[in-house]
């Protein structure tokens, strides 16, 4: 199926910033069977900055991150057109393997799913069985060092991860994450099952762990966007001639300039709340 649209502005073309990219796609477009979910996105992500992807609900956010990861492969209907480069490699070339992308390439959910098994083996037994040989113990500590966990854990490690709060459990989650050491870190909407107080505290780790990691998060809470991200995408969903609804790039810019001066009325109208 080709799409209807073209991109309707030149700033939602390939924009390259002044960080070098970790990450970018190249005319990149998904579809679920015949129905195109996502048209033509081409984008860099840049290194060690957190990017945000916001926009209506079905235009795509989800369907794109998982492309980052070979996530989408698990979707039997899933085909993904165009490229996403990685390391100079196209990620859906023949010989990549998907799960040596995922090594790389981590991802977090929208609800924080750890494994029914110990804190401790929540972030051993990713490792171990991704091949890190690391000492065990002083990995364990280091990965929840560094999501703030290890004080709240340190006592209680042969604990189920499944009696940790909402909030605890999204941060082990992370750290089995970043166990893996990986370059970029994808979150999916991390923070929207979680109370103000946790989702301040998952922000401000965010932000810490952009020293490290390149981050690329879907929200739809533009407060959180303004908060946390360097640069900020705005993508819409639009219907075709044969009513396919399907998602694209408007605008992809810095975050102040996304939210204090869009150059795309669509994104104007959408960050201010009047949008539809
Ligand atoms: N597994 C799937 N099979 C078929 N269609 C799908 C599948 N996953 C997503 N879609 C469709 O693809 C489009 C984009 O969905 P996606 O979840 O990526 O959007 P989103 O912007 O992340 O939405 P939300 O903000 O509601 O999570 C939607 O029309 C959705 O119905």
């Amino acid at each position: 199926m080709s799409s209807a649209h073209s991109l309707p502005n030149t700033s939602a073309k390939k924009q390259s910033f002044d960080t070098d990219a970790i990450l970018h796609t190249e005319n990149l477009s998904v579809y679920y069977g015949d129905f195109l979910a996502l048209d033509n996105v081409s984008m860099d992500f840049p290194r060690k900055q957190i990017t945000a992807l916001i926009g209506p609900s079905g235009c795509g956010k989800s369907t794109l991150i998982r492309c980052f990861n070979r996530l989408n492969d698990l979707i039997d209907t899933c085909r993904v057109k165009g490229k996403v480069i990685y390391r100079d490699k196209n990620l859906y070339g023949s010989k990549v393997d998907p799960v040596e992308v995922r090594r790389h390439i981590g991802m977090v959910f929208q609800k924080p799913n750890p494994f029914p098994k110990s804190i401790y083996e929540n972030i051993a037994y990713g490792a171990r069985i991704n091949g890190i040989e690391d000492d065990m113990d002083e990995l364990v500590e280091r990965s929840l060092q560094q999501v703030g966990l290890w004080d709240e854990v340190k006592d209680k490690l042969d604990s189920n991860g499944l009696s940790l709060s909402g909030g605890q459990k999204q941060r082990l989650c992370i750290a089995r994450a970043v166990a893996l050491k990986p370059d970029i870190i994808l979150m999916d909407e991390p923070a929207s099952s979680l109370d103000p107080i946790s989702t301040s505290t998952i922000e401000s780790l965010i932000q810490d762990l952009k020293e490290n990691y390149s981050i690329i998060i879907v929200t739809h809470n533009m407060q959180q966007a303004t908060r946390v991200a360097d640069y900020t995408a705005f993508f819409n969903a639009e219907e075709s001639e044969k009513g396919n609804r399907y998602g694209y790039l408007v605008e992809y810019d810095k975050t102040e300039v996304i939210f204090n001066n869009p150059q795309e009325k669509m994104t104007k109208k959408y960050v201010s709340g009047r949008f539809g």
